[in-house]
């Protein structure tokens, strides 16, 4: 059975997309089988492993809707054991979709059960918000990874999101763990980053990753090009932070096949 890692974070632009696809890459690079889950209509983390939104004729809307059955919807990534379940925006309406439907919040969960047994790892990139996409996500991964950027107000909104996870953990997902907050886009040249590390450190304690994500210019470039970093460019800081993280995830425990 894979392990399943939901990163999520209701704030827009905190790293979400940037960690999914690169974390992904990197265990991939690390030998790890991995599969890329994503769950946000703006598809950023289908485009980012160099699939083409355009090219693609059913993506999770039709799994979480449709009952489509997974394994004919994964593609493979420029990444040798990266695949993707990917989205398009399509995706937008399924949050109003599901509203009515029997066991709305366990649907990907049920859809992931069948090809769980193939992967190490499942990596699940969540839009910004806390509807049913994200509760899906929370409910079918084993634990939940926080991004935090490094400015101001970095904590604002995270205990609606925790309290969004302890209602997960009440009533649809006991096993879901908070493994932990990764801290993002550091600028070292700035007292302000500094002193939110202290203060993520003083309120999460031991559920801080030790690597921390600095800003680097090649990460925010990739992207566009379709590319992880270790592919973009492997010899850049933005890919030995990734490849560190990855380490470390690695680190904190597969679960046993
Ligand atoms: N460490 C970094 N250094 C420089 N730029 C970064 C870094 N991490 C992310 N970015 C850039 O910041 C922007 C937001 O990042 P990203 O898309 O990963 O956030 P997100 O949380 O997924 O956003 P959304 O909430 O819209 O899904 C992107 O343009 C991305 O390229
Ligand atoms: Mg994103």
């Amino acid at each position: 059975m894979a392990k399943t890692i939901a990163i999520a974070n209701q704030k827009g632009g905190v790293g979400k997309t940037t960690t999914s696809v690169n974390l992904g890459a990197c265990l991939a690079y690390f030998g790890k089988k991995v599969l890329l889950v994503d769950i946000d209509p703006q598809g950023n983390a289908t485009s980012g492993v160099g699939v083409d939104k355009g090219d693609i004729d059913q993506c999770i809307y039709n799994v979480l809707v449709d009952d489509a059955e997974v394994k004919d919807i994964i593609l493979e990534t420029i990444c040798e054991g990266l695949h993707i379940l990917p989205s398009t925006i399509q995706l937008a309406g399924a949050e109003i979709e599901l509203v009515p439907t029997i066991s709305r919040e366990v649907r990907l969960k049920r859809a992931l059960s069948s090809v769980s047994s193939q992967y190490d790892f499942i990596i699940i990139d969540c839009p910004p918000s806390l509807g049913l996409l994200t509760i899906n996500s929370l409910t079918a991964a084993d634990a939940v990874l926080i991004p935090v950027q490094c400015e101001y107000y970095a904590l604002e909104g995270l205990s609606q999101l925790l309290n969004t996870v302890r209602l997960v953990q009440k009533h649809l997902n006991t096993d879901l763990t908070i493994d932990g907050v990764l801290l993002t886009m550091l600028d070292a040249r700035t007292n302000l980053g500094i002193q939110v590390i202290e203060e993520v450190k003083k309120y999460f304690q031991d559920k801080v990753y030790t690597t921390i994500i600095p800003r680097n210019v090649r990460l925010s470039e990739a992207p566009s090009h379709g590319k992880p970093i270790i592919i973009y460019d492997p010899k850049s800081r933005g890919a030995e932070v990734y490849l560190e993280l990855a380490k470390e995830v690695i680190g904190s425990g597969e679960r046993v096949r």
